[in-house]
């Protein structure tokens, strides 16, 4: 039994009617223009100490050798210095580092080299324009290299779009995120999942070849069952989570609000490290909302300063107070900003009981919606006096004339937005995409389907309709729609 039964694991693994599975392979499709050797600044632009250029594709060893003669190619992967001159007309250019990469051990899988000269513009163009001369080279596009290094096999899907964000990364939990992408677990998770499937549509397909024979184990379609049952737990548990990784990668809405004159201008002003928002002593200043984003405790945020929330007051306040709700309705951790010192007003006490501690209290907040309570100017309270409000849910009690309470404010934030964004330190890694979300939600209805049909022929279908979904993640069968859009993040010379 045991060996009819891995025969068909291995054949649902990679047989003619399986779909690419979800290992790291090449998406079958040959990179845009691939043939043409490809060339292009690699390192930022402007006048800096050293300038990478690089080139990839079967002409790699042409132009290093046409750049550098008449010495012949260096050994492979290690750096020797070289004079750069020009191939036609023989004007030395610069003493550079040359690096030569034979395919397919290089970041693209096709021969590469790399030039680190000085990094000035005239010796930058003078090497790119020496490079164009080279028959069979041309200027690389976009994203290109990186899109060549996923044709031939060397990324996943889900690791080129780390790269990206890794090097769109501007905050801490951005790059730890990013890194993790990159070095492939979420691709990793997807390809267990896959492998779960191919084990569950074996024993369906045993069952449908084997049914009737004697060799066949009691309980195979049972032992597929369970495991449909455990993988439709796992990805429901990922797709719970999904709104965190996008906030990651996007940044979570931090609205701040309370009544006027709290202070909520002055703490959007601290958080930001500059003067955003007015503030006076008038009350009604913000009437608009204003935005900034703002890397709050290492995770990336959009900051919205709103106008004080409180009644009766003329039609152009009335607006801001509209937006400012409106505003709150959207946020993923609303910072409720009161005045210290007075507590007791009426505008304090209505935005404590409408926004702070809702109706039917006690209650999480719907939609997961986090609130942190800032009880702001404490330099007006008796120094060493008691806690104002006791009574109060939790509070954190600051100053934004004098800073204090900054730090013990910035570590809450950091446990909320940790909350709010999923924590890349330590937590599972993260569906940083709706495409992710897309296709594990694919994955989660053909389940569904498994679990309706009768049909035996069906139910196998739908195993390899869910299969074919995860394999997406990673990369294989992407279309060119979806490629374009992913590659459209880089820069030229990734
Ligand atoms: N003593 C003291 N004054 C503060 C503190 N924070 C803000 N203020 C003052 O409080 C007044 C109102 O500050 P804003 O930041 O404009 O308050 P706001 O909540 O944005 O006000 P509106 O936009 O009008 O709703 C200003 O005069 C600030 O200088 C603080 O920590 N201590
Ligand atoms: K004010
Ligand atoms: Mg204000």
């Amino acid at each position: 039994m045991w060996r009819v039964l891995w025969t068909l694991v291995a054949r649902a693994a990679r047989g003619p009617r399986s779909p690419r599975s979800c290992t790291r392979q090449g998406s079958g499709a040959p990179a845009p223009g691939s043939g043409a050797t490809i060339f292009a600044l690699s390192s930022g632009q402007g006048r800096c100490g050293i300038a990478v250029i690089r080139t990839s594709g079967p002409s790699s060893g042409h132009a290093l050798r046409s750049l550098t003669a008449p010495r012949d190619l260096p050994p492979a992967r290690s750096a020797c210095l070289r004079l750069l001159s020009h191939p036609r007309s023989g004007e030395p250019l610069d003493h550079a580092l040359v690096l030569w990469f034979p395919g397919p051990q290089s970041f693209t899988g096709e021969d590469c080299a790399e030039f680190h000269v000085h990094g000035g513009p005239a010796v930058v163009s003078g090497v790119l324009q020496a490079l164009g001369s080279v028959p069979g080279l041309r200027p690389a596009e976009a994203g290109e290299f990186t899109r060549r290094a996923f044709a031939h096999g060397k990324l996943s899907l889900t690791e080129v779009e780390g790269l990206a964000d890794l090097i769109h990364a501007e905050t801490e939990a951005q790059r730890r995120q990013a890194l993790r992408q990159l070095d492939g677990e979420l691709g990793h998770l997807c390809h267990g999942w896959a492998k779960t499937l191919t084990k569950a549509l074996a024993h369906v397909e045993a069952y449908i070849d084997f049914g009737e024979d004697d060799n066949l184990e009691e309980g195979v379609l049972e032992q597929a069952d369970s495991q449909v049952r455990e993988l439709e737990l796992a990805l429901s548990a990922h797709l719970r989570d999904a709104r965190r990784g996008q906030r990651l990668r996007s940044g979570a809405h931090v609205v701040v609000a309370g009544p006027p004159n709290a202070g909520k201008s002055s703490l959007v002003n601290l958080l930001s490290r500059k003067p955003v928002s007015i503030v006076s002593p008038e009350p009604g200043t913000t009437r608009d909302v204003l935005e900034t984003p703002v890397d709050l405790a290492g995770f990336p945020a959009l900051l919205s300063d709103t106008a004080g929330l409180r009644e009766g007051v003329g039609p152009v306040e009335q607006e801001g107070v509209r937006r400012a709700r409106e505003r709150l309705e959207q946020a993923d951790l609303i910072l409720a900003v009161l005045d210290a010192s007075d507590l007791a007003s009426p505008s304090s006490c209505n935005f404590l009981d409408t926004v702070v501690v809702r109706p039917g209290a006690g209650s999480p907040r719907e939609n997961s919606q986090r609130l942190l309570l800032v009880l702001n100017k404490s330099d007006l309270l008796p120094r060493g006096g008691p806690d104002p409000r006791p009574d109060l849910p939790p509070h954190l009690l600051l100053s934004c004339l004098t800073g204090e309470g900054l730090n013990g404010l910035l570590e809450a934030l950091r446990k909320e937005l940790a909350e709010v964004c999923g924590d890349p330190s330590t937590g599972p890694p993260l569906l940083t995409r709706v495409r992710h979300q897309h296709h594990l939600q694919g994955c989660l209805d053909a389940l569904g389907h498994y679990k309706q049909t009768k049909d035996l022929a069906l139910a196998a279908e739908a195993l390899r309709l869910a299969r074919g979904h995860l394999g997406r993640i990673t990369g294989g069968g992407g279309t060119e729609e979806v490629l374009d859009i992913i590659f459209r993040d880089f820069c030229v010379g990734k």
